[in-house]
Order: C-alpha cells, then structure tokens, then sequence
C-alpha cells in the first residue's frame, strides 16, 4: 500500500516553497502527500505581498479530514505563523497523531517576511519540539532559538546540543546560510553521534523552497520507514539536484527543481561520523 504523508504549513502562491513544495516532493518521492494550510501566502520569487491566516478552525478541520480517514505515515511542518495555530498541530501531536514528525521551524523567508510571529517562537519551541522526530533548523533560526551566535564548527555542534535539550529525537541544522563557505555542512545530531553531511556550495540564486523540499524529502522517506539517517542522506541527494537544477523562474530567487533526481546524475555527499 501507498505511504502517506501530511503537511501542516502554508501555501507559497509561487508555486517554490511551502505546501507546494512538500506536495510536489511527496510525490516525487512515491509517498501520497496530504495537506493542511495555516496560511495563503501571496508570495513570488522577489518577495512575500501578504499573509493570510487561514480560521484556526479550518486548521484544525483540516487536520482531523486528513488524519480520520486517510492517517498520515509522517508528518512534516512548515510556516506555522503564531501561537494559535501551533498549540492546534501540538495538540495532535499530543495524542499522538503525527508520526515521524519533522518540525521545520520556518520563522522568516529569504526575502524577510515574518512567516511566525515573533511571540510564537517559545511556543513551537516548548510545545511542538518535544514531539518531533526531527527538527530542521537553518543557521538564523538556529541562532534565533540558541540565543547562541557564529557559524564555525564548533558552535554549531553546542548549537546542535541545545536544540536537542527542547526533546525532539533529532536535530539537523542546515548549513545553506554559512558565509563565504566553498564547502557547505549539515549536521544531524541524534544526542549519541553528530553526522557531518557535506557538499561543494552551487553558486546560484536560486534556492527559493530548500527548507520546506529537505523536510519533505526527510518527511516522505520516513512514511517508508527508512531510518533518519538514510532519510536525511536519500534527502540530501534529493535537495543537492533540485538546486543544482533549479528554474530560473520569474526575476527574483527561483524555485528548485523538484523532478531534477529524475534525470540527475547522484551527487557526491561526504558523511562523516562522530561519536560524543
Ligand atoms: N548554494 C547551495 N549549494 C548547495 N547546497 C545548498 C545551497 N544552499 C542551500 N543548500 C542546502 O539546502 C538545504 C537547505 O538549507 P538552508 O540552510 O538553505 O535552508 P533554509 O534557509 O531553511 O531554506 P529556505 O531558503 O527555503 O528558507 C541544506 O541541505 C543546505 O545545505
Ligand atoms: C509558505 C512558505 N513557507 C515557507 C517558506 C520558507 O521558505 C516560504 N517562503 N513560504
């Protein structure tokens, strides 16, 4: 039988980021994807031009259409834009509604958009955390969380250590925003060995949806029971060739490519371990 997959988070109207690129990246990935809007986002390649909030009760009913009758094999979260509406995804998660839950704490868009209210952060990060499988932290958000600052190694290991404290099985902090870097890290930590994910940075500007498509890929090979280690490897693959051959899509930063691991050749991915 089909594996399932549900998002909760917002629609990206560009068509690159949020339920869009999680429905896209669950089907890519064989996984049947289904969805819960927080949010509409009147949003392009150059910018976000409005947020729309979708009634916490559409929240919640969307939730309970999807998971009485069609349930979920995973769950991944995206925007989830204030407190209200993450205390209604934890509450799910509370009763123990959303497996192999991967909580991507999207916070503000390339562009600058807030996409979470500043006063919502404790919340996810207390109420939702704790019951993720996984969390995916890029390194502003990493930082915004920590309270911890920098981007070399070694702090982004303490980071790492300190994201785990608030419960969740797993961390996997992003290295796409590490400055001047030839090589860029991911580090997945599971609390026992740090693994080091890396690659050679793709000059472009068009990365418009990596968090929300890494998060699904993780999200959709979970449904299929992979372990979170060869879940972030086989996402990492998939995330490397939508970049490498993301769209050049309207003026500003273009959306990746999500059919690209059709045709790709596989990227080289160095992973190295370490036991704490
Ligand atoms: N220029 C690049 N070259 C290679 N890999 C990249 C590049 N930019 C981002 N990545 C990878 O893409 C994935 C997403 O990371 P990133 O830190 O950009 O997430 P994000 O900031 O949450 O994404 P978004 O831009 O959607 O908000 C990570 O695996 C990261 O290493
Ligand atoms: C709806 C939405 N979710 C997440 C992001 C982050 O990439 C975005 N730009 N838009």
């Amino acid at each position: 039988m089909m594996k399932t997959a549900l998002t909760i988070a917002g629609s990206d109207s560009g068509g690159g980021a949020g339920i869009q690129a999680d429905l896209k990246t669950f089907q890519e990935l064989g996984v049947f994807g289904t969805s819960a809007i927080t949010a509409l986002t009147a949003q392009n390649t150059v910018g976000v031009q409005g947020v729309f909030p979708a009634s916490t009760e559409a929240l919640e009913a969307q939730i309970t259409s999807v998971l009485d009758d069609i349930g979920a094999d995973s769950v991944k979260t995206g925007m989830l834009f204030d407190s209200e509406r993450i205390e209604i995804t934890a509450s799910f998660a509370e009763k123990g509604r959303l497996p192999a839950l991967v909580v991507d704490p999207v916070m503000v868009s390339t562009t600058g958009a807030e996409l979470l209210k500043e006063e919502a952060r404790s919340t996810m990060t207390e109420k939702l955390f704790p019951h993720a499988s996984l969390i995916t932290p890029n390194i502003p958000e990493a930082e915004m969380i920590t309270g911890m600052s920098g981007s070399s190694l070694q702090i982004r290991k303490e980071m790492a250590r300190e994201l785990l404290k608030y419960g969740s099985e797993a961390v996997l902090l992003k290295g796409g925003h590490e400055p001047d870097a030839a090589t860029i890290t991911d580090i997945l930590f599971d609390g026992a060995e740090f693994h080091y994910l890396s690659v050679e940075k793709i000059e472009t500007k068009h990365t418009h949806g990596t968090g929300c498509t890494y998060a699904a890929a993780v999200a959709a090979f979970l449904a299929q029971s992979k372990s979170m280690k060869d879940a972030v490897f086989a996402a990492k693959q998939f995330i490397h060739q939508a970049i490498l051959h993301a769209h050049s899509v309207g003026e500003g930063a273009g959306p990746v490519h999500h059919a690209a691991h059709r045709t790709a050749d596989k990227p080289f991915i160095k992973m190295e371990v370490e036991q704490t």
